[in-house]
């Protein structure tokens, strides 16, 4: 007899790469960008337009002053406001799952969804989403859950001028477009921080943009 059930596949926190790398590979209309030197994949059209309205509404209603770890004195570094969302309701749930299914990240090891967003003018300057291991924050966040591991950001919105995201690296300059994912591993084969993932979230020159990331942790998340 066919069996047709499957079990959703479970790669834990991305690490070591090689199972979830190939299933997101596989994953129908998934690109990878080609790069030796950083992971890099990249969805369009992975969220429905209704659903980054639901999760724009609610960016809107809940927004604070963004914050960095490990400052490095520029107030001007991360400009932008930031949502922390509730894993409960049923718009963050549903994206959740969602990314859940592509990647076969194990949300127990996933961060609560954030929301960002950049008025005109607003930026995030280059950066790199791991924790730095010789940080003074370093503890401070990764003492639990570990080291970040994937990064999943979704674009909700498409500006109408500036807010590309720019990893310098390896030259490559993504527009944001509604529903749009990219995922990038922070991380190395051998585990250590992968500093050719810097990237940055450049200048809104008009209009707002909105997206949303999700940070997955070597542990479980606690
Ligand atoms: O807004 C962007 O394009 C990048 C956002 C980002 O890098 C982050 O939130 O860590
Ligand atoms: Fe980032």
């Amino acid at each position: 007899m066919n069996q047709l059930l499957t079990t959703a596949a479970n790669f834990g926190s991305g690490y070591p790469s090689e199972a979830m790398v190939a299933h997101l590979g596989a994953q129908s209309g998934v690109q990878r960008v080609p790069s030796p030197k950083l992971t890099l994949f990249l969805r369009r059209g992975f969220l429905s337009p209704d659903l980054c309205a639901a999760l724009i509404e609610q960016i809107e209603a809940q927004r604070r002053p963004s914050t960095i770890s490990d400052s490095n004195g520029d107030a001007g570094f991360r400009t932008s406001e930031t949502c922390d969302l509730d894993r409960t309701d049923p718009v963050v749930a549903e994206t959740d799952a969602l990314i859940t299914a592509l990647t076969g990240l194990d949300p127990a090891h996933g961060e609560p969804m954030q929301g960002q967003r950049y008025a005109v003018g607003q930026e995030f300057k280059g950066h790199t989403d791991y924790f730095e291991p010789a940080g003074l924050d370093y503890l401070k966040y990764c003492s639990v859950a570990g080291q970040r591991t994937w990064t999943v950001m979704i674009y909700l919105n498409q500006t109408e001028a500036g807010g590309a995201t720019r990893f310098k690296t390896i030259d490559k300059i993504v527009q944001p477009e509604v529903g749009k994912l990219l995922a990038w591993n922070n991380l190395r084969p051998d585990g250590t921080p992968n500093p050719a993932t810097i990237h940055q979230g450049m200048k809104v020159r008009s209009g707002v943009k909105y997206v949303v990331t999700k940070w997955f942790r070597m542990r479980e998340w606690k």
